[in-house]
């Protein structure tokens, strides 16, 4: 007869707090760093799973968990950002996690408010930056502290935060930090809502407003992805009144329809995007309760500058907006073909 096994609870990651203790820790192979203010949840998990795989069995996942002042403008959540270290030692070491590393604010900045700071130079004041100013030079100057203290050979980041991802890796490069950046795509709920911290902040009512955010953006990429389908069939098709005509004249007239309708299409760009996701996010500001909208932005990833009609390439449909006293935020990249002759 076999006897059933105790169930223990999951093993938690071991924690270190000072950067004594860190530095003491034993360093196998390549080490992987996860950087995040805690209240783990499945977008972190996933950023630990990438971490572990490519610092491989062999290497070492070590997540920060501090919650960073100088990132924070007046009157922002500092105070009631979620602050759950036990939970997330479990979850940090169920996804794969070494080493958690929470130091205090103390240890951090141990002389008070560093005199010194990174400064995130003109992206800095776009977007994210124009809402919460100096915000990027207090997350810059943390993820700098956090890189020299942690020593890492990769560090992960969520493409969900797209303008904090671009400035770190403008800082690694332009500062020659020696650490390869990695992005993970944003991990979302079933119904799209992206992952975040601050979710829990939401009541179901705001929950079902909130999802507007995303909403918009996929309405924005489908709007995108028929503009393309349509292009494609004009730039296919003969194009010409002639072809309809002649279609017309045997009796084809479905066809005909089509390749007149294709032939004269309008084909919208980028404004079109913008007008799609636009108009959910309007239909959500009468919401109850309402979403207040702080910026849609359909913008070239290499400049966060808004692109234009003519763009090809990569861009990123990205938006910001409050619901309740709850800020979030959520972006999504799309890709625009080249203008072929047709258009
Ligand atoms: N849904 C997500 N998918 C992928 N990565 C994510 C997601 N949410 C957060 N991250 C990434 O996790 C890291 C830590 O982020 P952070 O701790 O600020 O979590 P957060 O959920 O973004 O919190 P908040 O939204 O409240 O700012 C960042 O690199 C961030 O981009
Ligand atoms: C990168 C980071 C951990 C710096 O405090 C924070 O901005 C975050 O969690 O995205
Ligand atoms: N997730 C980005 C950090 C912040 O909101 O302060």
């Amino acid at each position: 007869m076999t006897h059933p096994t105790p169930t223990s609870p999951a093993p938690a990651a071991a924690l270190v707090r000072t950067a004594a203790e860190l530095h003491a820790a034993p360093r196998p192979g390549r080490r992987a760093v996860v950087m995040t203010m805690g209240a783990l949840h499945e977008g972190h998990a996933q950023l630990v799973r990438s971490a572990r795989e490519l610092a491989g069995p062999d290497g070492q996942v070590v997540v920060t968990v501090f919650v960073n002042p100088l990132q924070f403008g007046a009157g922002e959540d500092l105070d009631r950002y979620p602050r759950t270290l036990d939970a997330d030692l479990a979850t940090a070491r169920a996804a794969g996690a070494d080493l958690v590393f929470a130091p205090s604010v103390d240890e951090v900045y141990p002389g008070g408010e560093p005199q010194v700071r990174i400064t995130a130079g003109p992206l800095g004041g776009l977007l994210e930056g124009a809402t919460r100013p100096g915000h990027f030079d207090g997350m810059l100057t943390v993820v700098a502290k956090l890189l020299h203290l942690t020593r890492p050979d990769l560090a992960l980041y969520g493409q969900k935060d797209a303008q904090q991802l671009a400035l770190i890796r403008r800082m690694v490069r332009d500062l020659n930090f020696g650490v390869e950046i990695v992005a993970v795509p944003t991990v979302r709920e079933d119904d799209g809502l992206a992952r975040s911290s601050r979710n829990r902040f939401l009541s179901p009512a705001e929950r079902r407003t909130a999802l507007a955010l995303s909403r918009a953006l996929f309405a924005g990429r489908d709007r995108l992805g028929a503009q393309e389908a349509l292009r494609d069939r004009a730039e296919a098709a003969p194009g010409d009144s002639a072809r309809a005509g002649a279609l017309d004249a045997l009796g084809e007239s479905r066809l005909a329809a089509d390749a007149h309708a294709v032939a004269h299409a309008r084909l919208p760009g980028p404004a079109a995007v913008r007008e799609s996701a636009r108009a959910v996010l309007a239909d959500a500001a009468r919401a109850e309760p309402p979403l207040v909208l702080d910026y849609l932005a359909l913008i070239d990833p290499a400049t966060f500058a808004e692109i234009t009609e003519d763009h090809a390439g990569d861009a990123l449909l990205a938006v910001a907006a409050k619901v309740g006293t709850t800020r979030l935020i959520d972006n999504l990249p799309l890709h625009f073909a080249p203008h072929g002759a047709a258009s």
